[in-house]
């Protein structure tokens, strides 16, 4: 499980987050959505342990400097534009592995389950698709076979049979145990996929739902509803 608990984050005279509390339960999916500058990706960093703050952000009740198995912990994917563009994608899953202790076998599970083909992984990155770096980014997250799964727009730049896969992916290890928390601006796709959804809004968490996967308007409404308001400057 994944737990926000009064988690405040200043930047100079910018608050990005204000009180946040939200907890992301094993065995579902918690989409995580807001404007731009809402907050989603600090709190990200927060819980990944890239940037300190009041409060606490915990993974299974563990602060990320306190885990003593990160990589089986939780996964995660932030940037996918942060590979070395001169390495294969399996050379890039193969130094990921063995910096984390996992056996050479497993590149070709997460291989297949992010949709990569050999033959794809055995380019070098800097010819790959903006939608092939985000495959090769979520196969990274996914060696270690972690508990806890963070995304951070993982649908960008996906063609629609990569939307779908990523889908059927985020479900499988959902329903395999993991909790899974990925941000977006695909609101038609978070109504699709999320188990729950959290919106932010400045800092502030504005709703934290479960989802109606029927609905996809109600979601819509809500969501431009609670953020109608919101002056991206000003976030
Ligand atoms: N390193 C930083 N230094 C100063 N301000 C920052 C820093 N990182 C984020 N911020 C500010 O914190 C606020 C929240 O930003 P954040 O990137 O978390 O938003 P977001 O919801 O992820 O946005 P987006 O949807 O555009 O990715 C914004 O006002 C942003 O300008």
């Amino acid at each position: 499980m994944i737990t926000f608990d009064h988690v405040t984050k200043r930047y100079g005279a910018t608050l990005a987050l204000d009180d946040v509390s939200f907890e992301v339960p094993a065995s579902s999916i918690t989409g995580f959505l807001g404007p731009n500058g809402a907050g989603k990706t600090t709190a990200m960093r927060i819980l990944l342990g890239h940037t300190r703050s009041s409060g606490r952000a915990t993974i299974d009740g563990q602060q990320y400097a306190g885990i003593s198995n990160p990589a089986g912990t939780v996964g995660a994917l932030l940037d996918a534009q942060a590979v070395h563009p001169g390495r294969t994608g399996a050379e890039t899953l193969a130094i990921a592995a063995a910096m984390i202790g996992v056996h050479r076998r497993r590149i070709g599970e997460v291989l297949d389950l992010a949709g990569l083909s050999v033959a794809e992984s055995r380019r070098t990155v800097k010819g790959y698709s903006l939608g092939m770096r985000q495959r090769l980014g979520i196969a990274q997250a996914l060696l270690g076979a972690p508990r806890a799964l963070v995304l951070d727009e993982p649908a960008n730049g996906l063609d629609p049979q990569g939307i779908r896969a990523i889908r059927d992916l985020l479900r499988a290890v959902a329903d395999d145990g993991c909790a899974v928390l990925l941000s977006s601006h695909l609101l038609h796709e978070v109504a699709q996929l999320a188990d729950r959804v959290v919106i932010i809004g400045r800092g502030r968490i504005l709703d934290d739902t479960p989802v109606d996967h029927s609905t996809t308007q109600d979601l819509e409404s809500r969501y431009f509803a609670l953020t109608s308001t919101d002056d991206r400057s000003a976030a």
